[in-house]
Formats: structure tokens, C-alpha cells, sequence
């Protein structure tokens, strides 16, 4: 190759990341190349060299090895070198191509297909096909609901839905016990994640359910969390560092915030988003914490019993949400006593409308309060209650004992069911059991506070398993909250707690979503006992065995002081207190129907968007889309596939591998399926959604890499002159300064195509990608390069004209796409606003900063950055593929 002169500037075609080339010597038939960006040299043949010369023209922007920038004016050749004259800040200056900077950015499309670097048509293909399924996913109804490994409950998808798209949401999730609180936690944090509205999550929990809900995080919603306990903490304290900054994602056991040094390094840790479960336990220090660590930021409480520990507790918990909202609890009492009449007025009302919004958020119990009940939602259990009257011979000998007695006749009557037996007390707990143990051999499995977290969880899968495990687990009172034992259908109540709300948590163990059979609770009593009256007064004076209750806590307001007497009063006196608290219980029940339950009922589930949320996941779920991005996917990275059974695969890294720490692919191959149904009925197995993180992870490496940037493709066209060429130029936004936004912040609009003929016109509406694909030919790469190299300048002019077009309509997009974000912020700041012309404590700085944040995502949405993220040459080779 003759063209070759010391000190032009070359690309190596096949080693692209080298940076520009500076020719070092020619000798005979060898050229030689110093690459000063890698520092490496290489030598070539000089007759098959794979270089591409490197060019600058007129108008073109580059930089001098000292730094600074010139646009290129005039260019002159001596003996082979160019020289560019241009203008500088400084001036007009005179640059030799010997002093042009060594970083130049090759690896943009077009750089790339001058280079020669011409990918394969597959690779081309599946960078718009991702680009489209991209779009698809972000425009997604559901999005944030789609990945979680979950049967499709229209309440809990409309809580997700609901609070998970609010900034920085503060919600008590009240779900009646065992509807699905820790699902609808995981589906609002696995919305604001995945949408790029949180990335620092703390979640505390009562100790005995850290595991529980680690594990539930992992197996339904992929989500990580690292566990922070003692341990943990103190190989940070060692090195002085704040354990709650090491991870992004922390699970926490509230014994550990109860230490005051811990809670103030997690108030500095800086967290997006709070979440607490069984928040009725909160004491005044700890909401104090909680008010610290998650001020100004998303704060999800959760409770099945909202009021159990009072109606000034329940207060603190809706002024902890939101202060603006519940700052003076006489106006909040004055306000409850309207809600009938409010509820009237929303029932006149369109339940979709703004107006109904703003009547629960001003005057009802807000959109800080949700709470379904079962009353509302289908498929629960029937409970029957099964009380044991115990006979005078066995009532004889004592009473403790002729229960357990019972219990193990119980037990081998029921053989093999599962058994869940509740006590209230650790000490009652170890005498059942070694009662069991010693007397009948039995073995059981134990759950009480006297043990450590892991010595609690393998009892409760000891408990769990089907084949080796324990029929029975005895547990105290701290295995009646939060735990799922929906396996069993049996629970024995060896005492009765004195309050309804802790009697209905027990039940709830069982009464859960994932309950298939009706459930028996076995109360077993002496004649004329305390525990024979307790029962009475539960079944009689409220249902509370037979019924899922709501009526708790009101009824111990209106009749808890009177209930310890009572229960040792004479019969007469104590069926008077039992047809006493029947009374209440039924005027309870009725007001709350009409008033509080009825606002909840509006705030806490719409059907109709909930049950289009359902719809829109079912769709999705049955599309082939996913499975043939997928399958291109692992193709293209070198990932193998086998099909197990027609519905489960087996990955494997394959030999030409590419996608190093692809989350969900382990060295020994992975289960998964793209079906529900089996993700539903085998754990092992991975359930791949559109938000399943291998699949997000494959979007960003398929967007993120080169390759598939630059391609060319032969028509075979007898209409069209031999020749006659097009250049396909796909076009992108990202919006750099709203880091706020997720995958949205890189791909806030779908790509602009254009599609120009040689002389520049736009071809785009009239050949669709889709048609030109069909009538597209393969073309071998070293034709490719040739066919390039034809046609560099007028392609590079091409590019150069079509700028103002592809700006004016990705401008335009992104106008849209910001109108949208900016539309759900401007809904917030006119809440705020028509809160405060009644609540002077809602200070003007904080609206203020809520409009900063709108005008900010205004002023970057109209300036999107633009890039070329890919290019294809056309170019017709005739009716017979004449070369052209
Ligand atoms: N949509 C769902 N698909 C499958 N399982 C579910 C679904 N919702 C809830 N479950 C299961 O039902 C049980 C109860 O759910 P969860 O623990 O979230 O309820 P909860 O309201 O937090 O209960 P509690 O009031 O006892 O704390 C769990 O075993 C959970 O895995």
C-alpha cells in the first residue's frame, strides 16, 4: 500500500480500543505504528494492514495533543501529512494530523463504520430490538409490579402501584393480618428500585422475623439485603466506620435501633426509603428514631392493628407520616366523627376522580392510611371454632397437665397434619414440650424468645417439613406475629390472650393468603375456668374465633377496664358483661362500616385500576417477547440454554461466555422459567420478568457495548439504480442532570429514526425498519468495509445534515416525557398547598423545595443530551446482487 507517510494517523480495524495509530517507520513491506493512548507499537504487512485512515473535515471539532480544542477551517497535504488550519479560542492556529490529540472517541457508531468496524447483522437486529423492548417495559402499566414472584392479588397490585410511583412515599400499610403487608412493602420498594426513586432502603423488623423476611425479600422479589446485627456492626466499630453506610440495601432487627448509638449512626446513614414492621410496637423513643432516620424521605409502617395500643399511638403513628396532615390530634378526633358524612359524599362521587383524592386526603383518613380487609377480597378460609371442654376425670389432675394430655390425643387424631400450638409464656412453653417429650415421646418443635434467631428459624422449618418435620410447634406469644405457618390448619390456643387484637394475630398465622383448607382453632378449658369465660366472652360477645375482627380495639376502650373483674364476677353478672360487649361489638362494627372502613375502603383499593393492573401483568406474562429477547440475548453472550421440561431451562455460561457476573447465572448452570405458574410452584427456580435483574442487566450490556452500533446490509432491488445507498441513523436521548430517574435518565424517550437517501431525504415513514429488514442481504465484512470506504464523504455530510432534524424531534419527545414527571410533582405542590391554607404548620420552604425540584427536571428535560447510537449503510446491489 503505497498511501502510507510517517506521521499520518491510522485505526487498527480489529483493535479499535488501541486509539489512534501514529505511523513510526516503513520499511520494504512492513509498516509500523506507535498507538500513544496504550503505548503499544504494532507491525503490519503493508499490503494487508488492517487500518483505516484517520480524517478530519471541514467543520469538524478535535483537539491538540496539548489539550485544547480548533474547528478545522482549510486542509493542506505535504509528502502525504495533513495539516489542519483552524480556530482555536485563542485564534487561528495550524495543526499537523502528528500533533492531534490521541483521544478521539473511535467508538461512536459512525467512527465505527468508517473504521470498518462493521458488526454482524444479528447484533444490529437485536440493538433495536432492545431499544423497542426497552421503551415497551418503561411504558409498562405495572411497571415495578411485573418481576415479583407473586400470584396477581389486585389489592396488593394496586398499594404497589399506588404508593410505589409517590416520591418518597409515607404510608401505614394496615392489611388486615396475613393479606400481604411484607408483599406490598416489597412490591412498593422493588418500584421506587427499580424506577431509580430509591437505592438506599432500611427495613426494621421484630428480631424474630429478620429472617423470615429476608428470605421472603430474596425468593419473591430478588432483592439482596444485608443483614445488620451485632456482629456485623462491631467489625465496623473496630475501623471506626458506620456499619449503616456499607450497604445499600439493610435489613435490621429493631433490638438493634433500640440502642441509642445505633440508631443515631443509622440517622446519618441517609436512606431513601424507612420501612417498619409490626409498627403498633413502637414506644415514644422509637418513633423519636424513626422521626430521625427517615425525616424528609419515603417511610413505610406496617401493622395489621393500627390502634391496638391506643388511639393516641395510632395518632403519633399518622403524625410521624405525615405532620402536615395529623398535626393536632383534638381536630383529628373532631374529624373521625365526620367521617360517615364524608363517606356519603365520596360514595356520590366518580371513584377515579381528582375530587374524590383530594375529599379522602383533606377530610378522611388520607393517603397515609391503607388497609383491605377480607370482607373485600375473595377466597379466605372458613374458621371454626373447636372449643375442648375437658373432662372432670382428666380436669383432676391439674389443669396444665390434662391439657397436654388432650393436645397429644388431638394430635394423633389429626395425624399427620401440622399443629400450631400458642401459649403465652416461654416457661409454658418448656413444660409443654418436655410434658410431650418425657410423657408420650413426642418431639416438638419449639419457638419461644429464650432462643437465638437461628435456633427460631430452624424450628420453624423443622416445623415446615412435610416429611421428617414435627407435627406440633409450640410456640409463646412471640410466634403469633408476623410468622407464616399457612401450611397448618390446626392452632390450639393452650391460653387465651386478653386482648381480641393479639387473639387475632394468632389466628392470622394460619388465616393467610396461601391457606387451602378451613381452619380449626382448638380452645381447650376446664368447667367454670378463667379460660372457659375468655372463650365465651371472644365467641359470643364478638365472633372472634369465627370471624376475622376488627372491632378490637374499641370494644378494650369501651369495655378492657371492666374485663379482669368481670371474668371472676358471678354468672349472672359475667353473661350480662358478654351481652354487653355482643352490644357494642355490633355498633362498633356497623359505624365502622359506615365511616372509617368505608374511606379506607376507597383509599386502600380502586378495583378498576387494580384489576387493569392485573390484566396488564397476566398480558405481559403470557407475551413470547421476553423469551425471544431472552434467547437472542444469551446467543449473542455466549450463555447456554437447555430445556428441562418445556417449561424450566438450564443456563450455563457457554465456552465464548461474555457477560461476566450476569446476576442470576451461577459457574453450575441455573433453573429458571419465564412461567408464573412454575416460578409459583418451585422455589429453586428463577422467574425471568422484564424486571428480573438478568434481564435488566441484559438491556444495559446489549445498550452499553459497541458492538451492534454499526452495520452494512445489501438490497436486492431491481427498482432501484445499482448503487443507489442509505444511510439508517438511529438517534437517542439521555438526560444527564435527572439522576433520579432510573433507566427513564438514560432512555427517556424511545430512539428517532431517520432514514436517508443518498440525497438526504427522509425516508423513515415510507420503509419501516421492519419492511427493510425482510428484503435485507448479508454482506460479508471486508465488502463492507470496501463499500464504506466508497462512500465516506457523502456519508459523513449525511450525518452531518441530519442533526437538526433528529435534535427537533427528540427535543420535542423529551418535552413530553418531562411534562409527564412533571405533571405528577405539580399534583403534589397544589396538595401541599390546599393543605396549608388550613394547616399554618406546612412551611412555605418545603413547597418551595418541591417546586425547585419541578423546575429543575423542567430545565434538564429541555436539554437532553442527543447521540448517534447506531448507523447502517444501505446499499442496493441490484435485482442478481451485482457487486456494486
Ligand atoms: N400475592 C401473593 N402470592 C403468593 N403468596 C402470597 C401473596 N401475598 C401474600 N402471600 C403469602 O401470604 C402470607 C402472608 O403474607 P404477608 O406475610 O405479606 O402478610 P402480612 O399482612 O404481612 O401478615 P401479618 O399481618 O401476619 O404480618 C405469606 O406467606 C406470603 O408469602
Amino acid at each position: 500500500m503505497s498511501d502510507f507517510a510517517i506521521g499520518q494517523r491510522w485505526i487498527s480495524e480489529t483493535e479499535i480500543e488501541l486509539g489512534l495509530g501514529l505511523i513510526t517507520g516503513i520499511s520494504g513491506r512492513q509498516v509500523s505504528l506507535l498507538f500513544p493512548a496504550s503505548g503499544e507499537n504494532r507491525a503490519y504487512a503493508s499490503s494487508e494492514a488492517p487500518l483505516t485512515r484517520y480524517l478530519l473535515e471541514i467543520d469538524d471539532v478535535s483537539r491538540h495533543s496539548d489539550g485544547w480544542s480548533f474547528r478545522v477551517t482549510d486542509i493542506e497535504e505535504t509528502e502525504g501529512v495533513l495539516i489542519y488550519h483552524g480556530q482555536a479560542d485563542d485564534g487561528a492556529v495550524k495543526v499537523p494530523e502528528t500533533q492531534l490529540h490521541y483521544q478521539v472517541q473511535l467508538n461512536s457508531p459512525v467512527n465505527r463504520l468508517l473504521a470498518g468496524q462493521i458488526d454482524r447483522v444479528s447484533k444490529y437486529n437485536l440493538r433495536q430490538e432492545t431499544h423497542q423492548y426497552l421503551q415497551k417495559w418503561l411504558k409498562h402499566p405495572a411497571r415495578g409490579l411485573l418481576g415479583a414472584r407473586i400470584e396477581l392479588l389486585p389489592h396488593q397490585l394496586y398499594i404497589g402501584h399506588n404508593v410505589g410511583s409517590r416520591p418518597a412515599p409515607r404510608v401505614l400499610l394496615a392489611d388486615e393480618v396475613g393479606l400481604g403487608k411484607t408483599i406490598e412493602a416489597g412490591l412498593i420498594m422493588q418500584t421506587q428500585l427499580i424506577n431509580g426513586m430509591a437505592n438506599r432502603i432500611l427495613i426494621q423488623v421484630p428480631d424474630s422475623l429478620l429472617h423470615q423476611w429476608m428470605i421472603e425479600l430474596r425468593r419473591r422479589f430478588s432483592l439482596y439485603f444485608s443483614i445488620l446485627d451485632n456482629d456485623y456492626c462491631e467489625l465496623y466499630d473496630e475501623q471506626e466506620e458506620n456499619p449503616f453506610e456499607q450497604a445499600q440495601l439493610v435489613l435490621c432487627p429493631s433490638s438493634l435501633l433500640h440502642e441509642p448509638q445505633r440508631a443515631a449512626q443509622a440517622a446519618t446513614a441517609g436512606w431513601d426509603l424507612v420501612v417498619i414492621d409490626e409498627a403498633h410496637q413502637l414506644d415514644t423513643q422509637d418513633i423519636q428514631n424513626i422521626r430521625e432516620i427517615a425525616a424528609n424521605k419515603g417511610l413505610l409502617l406496617l401493622t395489621a392493628t393500627p390502634d391496638q395500643a391506643g388511639a393516641d399511638s395510632h395518632f403519633a403513628q399518622l403524625q410521624l407520616l405525615d405532620p402536615e396532615r395529623f398535626h393536632d390530634l383534638q381536630q383529628f378526633r373532631e374529624e373521625q366523627k365526620k367521617y360517615r358524612a364524608i363517606a356519603d359524599q365520596a360514595a356520590t362521587m366518580d371513584s377515579d376522580s381528582p375530587e374524590i383524592n383530594q375529599l379522602l386526603d383533606e377530610h378522611g383518613t388520607g393517603r397515609v392510611l391503607m388497609r383491605n380487609t377480607r370482607a373485600h377480597i375473595k377466597g379466605f378460609p372458613q374458621r371454626r371454632y373447636q372449643p375442648h371442654e375437658l373432662s372432670p376425670d382428666e380436669a383432676e389432675i391439674d389443669i396444665f397437665d390434662s391439657k397436654i394430655e388432650w393436645l397429644q390425643k388431638l394430635a394423633k387424631s389429626v395425624q399427620p397434619e401440622k399443629i400450631l400450638v400458642i401459649t403465652h409464656n416461654q416457661q409454658q412453653v418448656e413444660e409443654a414440650a418436655a410434658f410431650m417429650r418425657v410423657r408420650f415421646g413426642r418431639h416438638c418443635a419449639l419457638f419461644h424468645e429464650g432462643m437465638t434467631l437461628v435456633e427460631r428459624d430452624r424450628a420453624a422449618a423443622f416445623f415446615a417439613d412435610q416429611e421428617d418435620g414435627a407435627q406440633l410447634l409450640i410456640s409463646s406469644e412471640i410466634g403469633g406475629e408476623g410468622r407464616n405457618f399457612q401450611f397448618a390448619r390446626h392452632i390450639v390456643m393452650l391460653d387465651l390472650p386478653t386482648h381480641p387484637d393479639r387473639l387475632e394475630q394468632r389466628i392470622g398465622r394460619l388465616d393467610r393468603i396461601g391457606q387451602s383448607d378451613h381452619i380449626d382453632i382448638h380452645v381447650p378449658y376446664a368447667n367454670g375456668s378463667r379460660d372457659q369465660r375468655l372463650a365465651l366472652w371472644y365467641e359470643q360477645g364478638m365472633q372472634a374465633f369465627t370471624q376475622p375482627n376488627a372491632t378490637g380495639h374499641r370494644l378494650m376502650q369501651l369495655l378492657g377496664g371492666q374485663l379482669e373483674t368481670k371474668l371472676t364476677a358471678s354468672d349472672s353478672e359475667f353473661a350480662e358483661f358478654v351481652e354487653n360487649t355482643r352490644q357494642h361489638y355490633e355498633d362498633v362494627k356497623a359505624s365502622m362500616a359506615e365511616g372509617r372502613d368505608r374511606l379506607l375502603e376507597l383509599n386502600s383499593c380502586r378495583p378498576e385500576l387494580a384489576n387493569k393492573l392485573q390484566q396488564a401483568i397476566a398480558a405481559t406474562d403470557g407475551e413470547s417477547s421476553l423469551p425471544t429477547f431472552m434467547f437472542a440475548f444469551w446467543d449473542q453472550f455466549g450463555v447456554e440454554v437447555e430445556d428441562k421440561d418445556g417449561k424450566r431451562l438450564i443456563l450455563k455460561p457457554g465456552q465464548h461466555f461474555a457477560a461476566n457476573g450476569l446476576p442470576g447465572l451461577d459457574e453450575e448452570g441455573s433453573l429458571v422459567t419465564f412461567d408464573r405458574v412454575t416460578a409459583l410452584a418451585y422455589d429453586d427456580v428463577q422467574f425471568l420478568t422484564w424486571e428480573h435483574p438478568q434481564v435488566q442487566t441484559a438491556f444495559e450490556l446489549v445498550l452499553n457495548e459497541s458492538q451492534g452500533t454499526s452495520s452494512v446490509a445489501i438490497l436486492k432491488n431491481s427498482a432501484l439504480p445499482t448503487g443507489h445507498w442509505f444511510l439508517e441513523l438511529i438517534f437517542s436521548a439521555s438526560i444527564p442532570e435527572a439522576p433520579t430517574l432510573g433507566l427513564q435518565q438514560l432512555y427517556p424517550t424511545a430512539p428517532v429514526r431517520l432514514f436517508l437517501d443518498s440525497s438526504g431525504r427522509n425516508m423513515d415513514s415510507k420503509i419501516t425498519a421492519q419492511t427493510l429488514n425482510k428484503q435485507l442481504h448479508f454482506v460479508n465484512k471486508k465488502s463492507g468495509a470496501q463499500m464504506v470506504k466508497a462512500l465516506r464523504k457523502p456519508c459523513q455530510q449525511l450525518v452531518k445534515d441530519s442533526w437538526p432534524e433528529a435534535e427537533n424531534k427528540l427535543n420535542q419527545a423529551c418535552a413530553v416525557a418531562g411534562t409527564d414527571i412533571c405533571n405528577q410533582l405539580e399534583d403534589e405542590i397544589r396538595r401541599m398547598r390546599t393543605l396549608r391554607e388550613r394547616n399554618p404548620s406546612i412551611r412555605e420552604d418545603e413547597i418551595q423545595a418541591l417546586e425547585q425540584k419541578k423546575e429543575n427536571l423542567e430545565k434538564a428535560f429541555a436539554k437532553p443530551q442527543l447521540n448517534i447510537d447506531s448507523v447502517r449503510l444501505v446499499v442496493n446491489a441490484g435485482a442478481d446482487g451485482a457487486t456494486v
